[in-house]
């Protein structure tokens, strides 16, 4: 039934902070959509609101005005615990900092939000240990894992229990440019083969381009990436 409905769409959205200094105005009413299934790279000058934009889809933060929905359901009218189910059984995070658990092995970081959603699924999580290279890796603790290993946990972890959404706030930003192709070119051959939409924060254009639209935050609107 949730099906047709497009994974993501945001209609009016706005958000502002109170600072020291006044009202800050992050993002003007703005309006977006994002089919099953599709990618999207988000860019824009440092401080142009790309996390808050984010943050608000996850839940994370309240918006001003304006509705959220994510596969059809507004996010901005469910109360926290309902908001923290929906993360939990509909969403993928990844941020730049991994968040991994220190005190879990891999393979129980990885099977983390899975289990949380009651959909654990080894066969797939198979799947992803092996595309990803972390077979090897499972018995290890994250302090024993170099960036470019935790970021693939953090990735897999985010899509074990097969979200219908995936966010992904500049996944590969902390790695040097080989690995964060390598990282990516997984990135996007997981979400393809999971079936889940992308939304995704970058910096780096070449990143962006890969993806299926691409636009940027500029003044608090979105716009079309033209370059
Ligand atoms: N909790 C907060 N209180 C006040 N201002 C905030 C808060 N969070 C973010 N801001 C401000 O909102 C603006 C947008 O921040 P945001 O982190 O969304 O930008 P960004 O585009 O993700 O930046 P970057 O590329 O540097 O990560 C910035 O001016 C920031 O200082």
């Amino acid at each position: 039934m949730q099906q047709n409905k497009p994974a993501l769409f945001l209609q009016k959205v706005s958000k502002s902070y109170l600072t020291p200094q006044g009202k800050l105005q992050v993002l003007q009413p703005l309006s977006l959509t994002l089919n099953p299934g599709q990618s999207l790279a988000l860019m824009g000058e440092s401080g142009s609101g790309k996390s808050t934009l984010l943050h608000l889809v996850a839940g994370l933060e309240l918006a001003d005005e304006g509705q959220i929905l994510i596969a059809g359901e507004d996010i901005t009218r469910l109360d926290e615990k309902h908001k923290a189910q929906l993360r939990r059984e509909r969403l993928g995070l990844v941020f730049q900092q991994f968040n991994l658990v220190p005190s879990l092995k891999v393979k129980d970081n990885l099977a983390f939000q899975a289990r949380l959603a009651g959909c654990l699924d080894k066969k797939w999580l198979d799947e992803i240990n092996q595309r990803l290279g972390l077979e090897e890796l499972q018995e290890r603790y994250p302090e024993q894992l170099s960036g470019g290993q935790q970021q693939r946990v953090a990735l897999g972890r985010a899509l074990a229990h097969r979200p219908q959404l995936l966010l992904a706030d500049e996944p590969t930003g902390s790695l040097d440019e080989a690995t964060s192709d390598q990282v990516m070119q997984l990135l996007l051959q997981l979400v393809q083969l999971s079936g889940c939409s992308l939304l995704m924060v970058t910096h780096s254009l070449r990143l962006a381009k890969q993806l299926d639209s691409a636009w940027q935050l500029h003044s608090g609107q979105l716009e079309p990436l033209t370059a």
